[in-house]
């Protein structure tokens, strides 16, 4: 059952004017005088005033669905004792009914992410809210990329109840690394092994967006603000979220949530590293260069159809808060009763990654792709405010792959623009759309890229571009990963194949000179030094500080302390 608080706002003449409800479980903290937070603390005493802060939901209305921002009520008593007596009252409640909420806070902050404003961010929007709602946090402002992943991994973390980044997409997933690894090492289990029922993980993780991309905040929150984030850690909200390991020949290579994309997406992220001097800029440039380029590439997939009798990625439905075929999921996730039923569902021969079509379940499809996706969650953005794919889960267990055919540069391009309307991207000739729980991706015979070693400009180091090395200067090691697995492969060396000249689109010939023959994976910005994969997912793996996206129709709009609310409030038992 939900507490509420409410009271009857007055007005100078001291008349009622309305009622304001909040549920106790959205209650920030409660401070004795007049009391201010945000923009700056300020107190003034008063031995008859108190100040209660809560949620407050932003106006409905485009772009502002699910922001939300510090209420603040100031109310006034008749005596010292009386106030005192409402303060004890209201943080006594607060105690009571919050086991949920987290007291103490591991949080990485990424000083290079985005803007750089990481370190500003925390302390001038964050640290206050946590100081207020009575949370300690140990931060640690991060020197190197992989430092959180590994402080998670190896050192003591008894007595935190979460960890947050502050940073982008790529703060979050060295989180998710680190608290998944944790996890099985603890529980004894093997992360290479795609057939292994991973153990789920208790830690919470929090994102603060505070980087260029911060794609997966805005698709479990509904936004990217890094005030609205640290609310929902304060209140301890528990969103679980499903996770896609990627596997190559029994090795795990990464963990995905958002975007497991071959091809286009790809493409995309391999160009954009070789312009990382441009900043975010560089996805625009990247995405047009890699259109006009016209690219599409062979690959046959095999995919372990979900029971379509729960949900279909073509259902028109929304995952919204408290959604309806995650919670029904949880119970088929995690039977009370028979834990080892998990284990059986994803039975071993069905992940083999030399298992054929026999397996029975597995479907298996051929051809040439503009892009290959697969997604655990709807990866809706601010450019794509359904995502990639609109009715996809955040914890149901399942994945949605997308199969773009190839198809006319317009075609193309009318597929991608749909992403940023209303209208239905998969309802075009040459997109399929499955939900899945398993998906290998493999290169026809005689497709494979046979010219690894092929010479011409090989790395970033090469090209002897002053920016982008200036650029890196300032972010050690941010070339581990993605820019490794380019030089490795070759991919930025124009990507050279004669053979598939004839492929190219005439049109657009000047701006694809030599055509690939393999494109790369995109696994949440990162890219795969492996074509060849075995994806699983994993249902409810991790848990975030978050709820889903609200309703807005649903949501009760709180106004107490807003600027009209001068603050002389009354309060009901
Ligand atoms: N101190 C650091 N120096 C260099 N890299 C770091 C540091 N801390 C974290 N990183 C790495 O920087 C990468 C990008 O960080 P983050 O996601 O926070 O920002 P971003 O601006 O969204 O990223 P991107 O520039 O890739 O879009 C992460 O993958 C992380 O591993």
């Amino acid at each position: 059952m939900q507490i509420q608080g409410s009271w009857t706002q007055l007005d100078k003449q001291n008349r009622d004017k309305k009622t304001v409800s909040v549920p106790v479980s959205e209650l920030i903290g409660v401070e004795e005088g007049r009391v201010e937070i945000l923009p700056q603390k300020k107190v003034e005493e008063s031995e008859q005033h108190f100040t209660v802060f809560s949620v407050k939901r932003g106006p409905r209305g485009a772009g502002s669905a699910g922001l939300w921002a510090v209420g603040r009520t100031l109310f006034s008593c008749s005596s010292r004792d009386l106030r005192d007596h409402w303060v004890t009252q209201l943080r006594a409640a607060l105690r009571d009914r919050s086991a949920s909420r987290p007291q103490r806070l591991l949080v990485f902050i990424n000083p290079f992410g985005g803007k750089k404003r990481g370190v500003q961010i925390y302390r001038t929007l964050v640290s206050p809210l946590l100081e207020l709602a009575g949370i300690s946090a140990h931060v640690v402002v991060t020197e190197r990329a992989n430092q959180a992943r590994d402080h998670i991994l190896k050192k003591e973390l008894t007595g935190f109840d979460g960890v947050v980044c502050v940073g982008g997409d790529g703060m979050f997933s060295e989180l998710l690394h680190g608290v998944i690894g944790r996890t099985q090492q603890e529980a004894g289990l093997s992360e290479h092994d795609p057939t292994e029922t991973l153990q789920p993980c208790n830690l919470h993780i929090g994102i603060i967006p505070a980087g260029s991309t911060n794609c997966v905040c805005f698709a479990t929150v509904g936004v990217s603000d890094p005030v609205t984030s640290t609310l929902h850690i304060i209140i301890g909200d528990s969103q679980p979220l499903d996770v896609c390991s990627v596997h190559h020949l029994n090795t795990l290579v990464r963990y995905s949530v958002s975007l497991v994309g071959y091809g286009f997406y790809g493409d995309v992220l391999a160009e954009s590293e070789r312009h990382r001097w441009m900043g975010p800029l560089r996805y625009d440039y990247s995405g047009c260069m890699v259109y006009l380029s016209n690219r599409s590439y062979s690959g046959v997939i095999q995919f372990l159809p979900a029971d379509p009798k729960f949900s279909s990625p073509r259902d028109n439905t929304r995952c919204l808060s408290g959604c309806r075929v995650c919670s029904e999921s949880t119970e088929r996730l995690f039977p009370q009763s028979d834990a080892s039923s998990n284990a059986s569902f994803y039975s071993t021969s069905q992940y083999s990654q030399d298992s054929s079509q026999s397996d029975g379940d597995w479907v298996s499809v051929e051809g040439r792709f503009r892009c290959v996706s697969l997604t655990c969650m709807s990866s809706s953005c601010p450019r794509s405010p359904l995502g990639l794919s609109p009715a996809a889960h955040l914890a149901d267990g399942t994945g949605d792959l997308i199969l773009v055919r190839d198809t006319s540069a317009m075609g193309f391009l009318k597929y991608l623009h749909r992403h940023t309307n209303t209208q239905d991207q998969f309802d075009l000739p040459f997109v399929e759309v499955h939900r899945v729980r398993a998906v290998r991706f493999s290169v026809p015979p005689g497709e494979e890229e046979s010219d690894e070693e092929e010479d011409g400009g090989k790395g970033t180091e090469g090209g002897g571009d002053r920016a982008e090395q200036e650029c890196e200067r300032d972010r050690p090691e941010r070339k581990s990963i993605s820019q490794q697995h380019l030089a490795e492969r070759g991919v930025e060396r124009g990507m050279g194949d004669d053979r598939k000249k004839k492929e190219r689109g005439l049109f657009f010939g000047p701006c694809c000179s030599r055509a690939p023959s393999v494109s790369v994976w995109n696994c949440d910005g990162e890219i795969l030094p492996h074509t060849e994969i075995l994806c699983r997912v994993h249902g409810q793996l991790v848990r975030l500080f978050a709820r889903g996206i609200e309703d807005g129709a649903r949501t009760r709009s709180c106004r107490g302390g807003g600027r009209k609310c001068k603050g002389r409030c009354v309060l009901h038992t």
